[in-house]
């Protein structure tokens, strides 16, 4: 076992034992107070980039499920994509002994196979104190007798360019007769959130974050816009099709629903703002409550932005929901059109499951949708592409993510 050491940038200095890959690193270091769910955490591809600092102070008892199982929807049954996107794991006390009915190895093993460097042996506590008193802060894992890395801050790239899937792919319902078919704009989609989809009966299309929804949002009874990792200003392409998809009448009536940097890129292309948060939340027990019923809900979040309440246009939208420790955004809800996003995830893995109810919100508004689809009179004319015309045959389309 090598020794390995903690760096925060301008801050303190952590020794430890590597766990993980025998590789230093360098990112964003940041907290999660989640006492389960490690290894659903480390393939959020909403993470990429991060160094992950666990609170729970026992990490890896459990070990790490089959991360090639797939349902009978054929999406991933234990990861929520393929690979993790942590580059380096925190913890106080790594559990070299694991048991668990669905562990097929340990977490060192799987980690040195993906190549997060991992350390063990760190008083996470004082990690977290600095943390919420200095901010997120850069940070980098140093294995051995290695050069220490540069610092890094991958929120300075376009990280959703690298998580998104390349090319659409399509996840059909085991229905005989689905009940919609949905649109999903793949920012670094959690596959718990298309089970979340396809477990209702729906078939989801998934896009690529650049694609233009706007020519073929016709073709859909609804659109769904993912999570994913960095800074949501930095999708401009993603939010200029919104834009024009928002500011199209003849769409007034499509249900959209966002989750997390899906709420953040809508807030964004109805011309709110979005702003850093100090360091962000991460956790699967934050407090919301919903602003319509005053109802309190605990949710699952991670993420560093928030959307700027003040900045939301008040003639279109008003703000859903809130978060009852910093006050933060937690959602918003548009005041005329079937349209609401969520900073938090209802989709939840691992738990809690409170409010798995906004999909079916999302459904509710869907057969709304499909029931008065037909009455809809086109307002304007506009650029309607067939997706068969884009090749897009949804029965030859790639089953599952696309990766290269
Ligand atoms: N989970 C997410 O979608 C995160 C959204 C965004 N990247 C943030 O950090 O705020």
């Amino acid at each position: 076992m090598s020794k390995a050491i903690f760096n925060i940038q301008n801050g303190p200095t952590f020794e430890g034992i590597s766990f993980g890959a025998e590789k230093s690193i360098a990112g964003e270091a940041v907290f999660t107070t989640s006492l389960v769910g490690y290894p659903e955490s480390m393939t959020d591809p909403s993470y990429r980039g991060q160094i992950l600092v666990f609170t729970q102070p026992l990490i890896g008892n459990y070990g790490v499920p089959d991360g090639s199982a797939r349902d009978e929807f054929n999406l991933l049954k234990y990861f929520e994509s393929p690979h993790a996107h942590v580059v380096g794991i925190v913890v106080a006390e790594y559990a070299y002994k694991y048991s668990h009915w669905n562990a097929i190895e340990s977490l060192a093993q799987w980690c040195q196979r993906e190549g997060v460097a991992a350390i063990t042996g760190v008083d996470t506590r004082a990690v977290v104190q600095y943390l919420r008193e200095e901010g997120s802060s850069l940070g980098r894992i140093t294995i051995g007798d290695d050069t220490p890395c540069e610092y890094f801050d991958p929120m300075a790239t376009h990280l959703v360019e690298q998580v998104t899937t390349k090319k659409p792919f399509h996840v059909a319902s085991t229905l005989k007769n689905p009940v919609a078919n949905i649109a999903l704009i793949d920012c670094g989609v959690k596959e718990n959130i298309i089970r979340c989809l396809v477990v209702r009966g729906a078939n989801v299309t998934v896009f690529p974050c650049d694609f233009k929804i706007q020519e073929v949002a016709d073709q859909f009874d609804g659109i769904f816009l993912s999570n994913g990792p960095g800074d949501p200003a930095m999708n401009v392409k993603t939010i200029n099709n919104l834009k024009e998809l928002l500011n199209n009448p003849n769409f007034d009536k499509i249900p959209i629903f966002g989750i997390c940097l899906g709420h953040q890129l809508l807030a964004l292309a109805s011309g709110a703002k979005t702003t850093k948060l100090k360091y962000g939340n991460r956790a699967h027990n934050i407090p919301v409550m919903d602003l319509i019923t005053g109802q309190c809900h605990i949710t699952s979040q991670n993420h560093g932005y928030a959307v700027d309440v003040d900045t939301l246009p008040k003639d279109q939208w008003k703000p859903y929901f809130i978060n009852l420790n910093d006050k933060s955004n937690e959602g918003m809800i548009h005041l005329t059109k079937p349209i609401f996003s969520t900073q938090f995830h209802p989709e939840a893995k691992g738990g809690p499951l409170d409010t798995d109810i906004m999909f079916d919100k999302f459904f509710h508004n869907i057969e709304v949708f499909k029931t008065h689809k037909n009455e809809l009179k086109v307002e304007q004319p506009h650029k309607s592409t067939n997706l068969k015309q884009l090749g897009l045959n949804i029965d030859v389309l790639a089953k599952e993510r696309v990766l290269l």
